[in-house]
């Protein structure tokens, strides 16, 4: 394995007829990638990007890995790889709940064809592509061409998927899908660009239907209702901040995927676009609020419970798993048991849906949900008389 490595590494490029061929990568004792991967270095030989490809993972379905070694060595030490029927349950696509539709002026969308409630699993899938968004410091050309290489390397049912994406801008084709459907997701630390072809037959919403999630270990990227869903309801994610105003998200939006935004929040009357934005303003300003956690703080029950209301009202449903952990803090802090529990409940519940079964949120409220008392927030602000809030003014 080792030798293997040393072999590929440290060159500039690696052509396949100065290497040994790719069915030779096949049946070498223990090198895991099915092909010898393809290399390019910085100018500067600081760092070396290469394709490392495996066909075998996810029963078959393949992933190709643009990196440096070290990274995409760490990820074969994952569950995922190490421990394949993890996966068992992943990449279900013979019954799905929905069906593909066409939407005039969106392209293709997925549509609900039974009822969802919220929590139900829509699906989960491995990723087909990982790029190192570092790789961009390779020249433009040696970059395209290692892209280029991977999507070769993928099994030809999985080849089809790529190809069947959309891409917005006119450039280089492979690229161009890649930018117009990849996720940044994080692994061992790093950003990494993560191409799931299902994931990206969703369209945006700025107050989707659908809340999402990527699990390292499982290397899985999972998508859930948020709300209940009707049959015959498009299902719909977000690409962008939400509680960004208007203005923002549009220009995120046309910048990064090309599209106006025609959603209903972005289209509504400027009477209520503006009235929108205004709460988006104060949901900012009372996220502050809560978050002080000084001798003056004006943070309290009350004011959690305003914020719950404004993303309601904004029916930003996956967002609310933070209102809700702000409230658990708030009734916490000032010890009121049975309230933070309820809350902690809720946060739980939604945060399990939107960040993951895994995340930091989710033990925090776990724990809290189960004993309060035994929580770093509990009556830390019993006895504060702090300064009044102005949360009418919020700016
Ligand atoms: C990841 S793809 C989504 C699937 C795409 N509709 C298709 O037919 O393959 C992203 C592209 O879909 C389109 N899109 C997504 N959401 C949209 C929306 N809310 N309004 C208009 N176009 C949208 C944009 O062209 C965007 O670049």
């Amino acid at each position: 394995l080792t030798n293997n490595k040393i072999d590929y590494m440290n060159q500039k490029v690696l052509l396949n007829d100065a290497c040994p061929s790719d069915s030779t990568a096949s049946k070498a004792a223990n090198f895991p990638w099915s092909f010898w991967p393809e290399c390019f270095s910085t100018e500067d030989k600081e760092n070396t990007y290469c394709v490392f490809s495996h066909q075998g993972f996810a029963s078959g379905r393949g992933i190709f890995i643009l990196t440096t070694e070290d990274f995409a060595y760490a990820m074969l030490d994952k569950p995922a790889f190490t421990n394949p029927e993890v996966l068992a349950t992943v990449n279900q696509y013979d019954n799905p709940p929905f069906v593909q539709h066409e939407f005039p002026g969106k392209g293709r969308g997925l549509v609900a064809n039974k009822t969802l409630h919220r929590g139900d699993e829509i699906f989960s899938s491995t990723p087909i592509i990982i790029t190192d968004s570092d790789a961009y410091e390779l020249p433009t050309s040696e970059r395209l061409a290692l892209i280029h290489r991977g999507v070769e390397t993928l099994p030809p049912d999985t080849q089809a998927r790529f190809w069947a994406l959309m891409g917005h801008a006119n450039g280089d084709p492979v690229d161009d899908r890649i930018s117009t459907n990849n996720f940044d997701t994080m692994i061992d630390g790093v950003t990494q660009q993560t191409l799931f072809p299902e994931l990206s037959m969703l369209n945006h919403d700025c107050r989707p239907n659908a809340a999402y999630f990527w699990d390292e270990q499982m290397m899985t990227h999972y998508i859930h209702a948020i709300r209940d869903i009707r049959p015959g309801e498009e299902i719909t994610i977000t690409y962008t901040d939400n509680e960004k105003d208007r203005k923002t998200r549009l220009k995120r939006l046309e910048a990064n995927w090309g599209f106006k935004c025609a959603c209903s929040a972005c289209t509504a009357h400027p009477e209520l676009t503006a009235e929108s934005d205004s709460r988006l303003y104060q949901i900012t300003h009372l996220g502050r609020t809560l978050d002080d956690w000084t001798s003056s703080s004006s943070a309290t029950p009350e004011v959690a419970e305003l914020l719950i209301s404004l993303y309601e009202q904004e029916r930003l449903d996956a967002n609310l798993a933070t209102a809700y952990k702000y409230a658990a803090e708030a009734y916490s802090s000032f010890g009121r048991k049975w309230e933070a529990v309820k809350y902690a409940r809720l946060s739980v519940e939604r945060s399990m849906l939107d960040k993951g079964f895994a995340d930091g949120d989710v033990a925090e409220m776990k724990k809290m949900a189960e004993n309060p008392e035994m929580t770093w927030s509990w009556k830390k602000r019993v006895g504060l008389t702090g300064k009044s809030c102005e949360c009418g003014n919020a700016h």
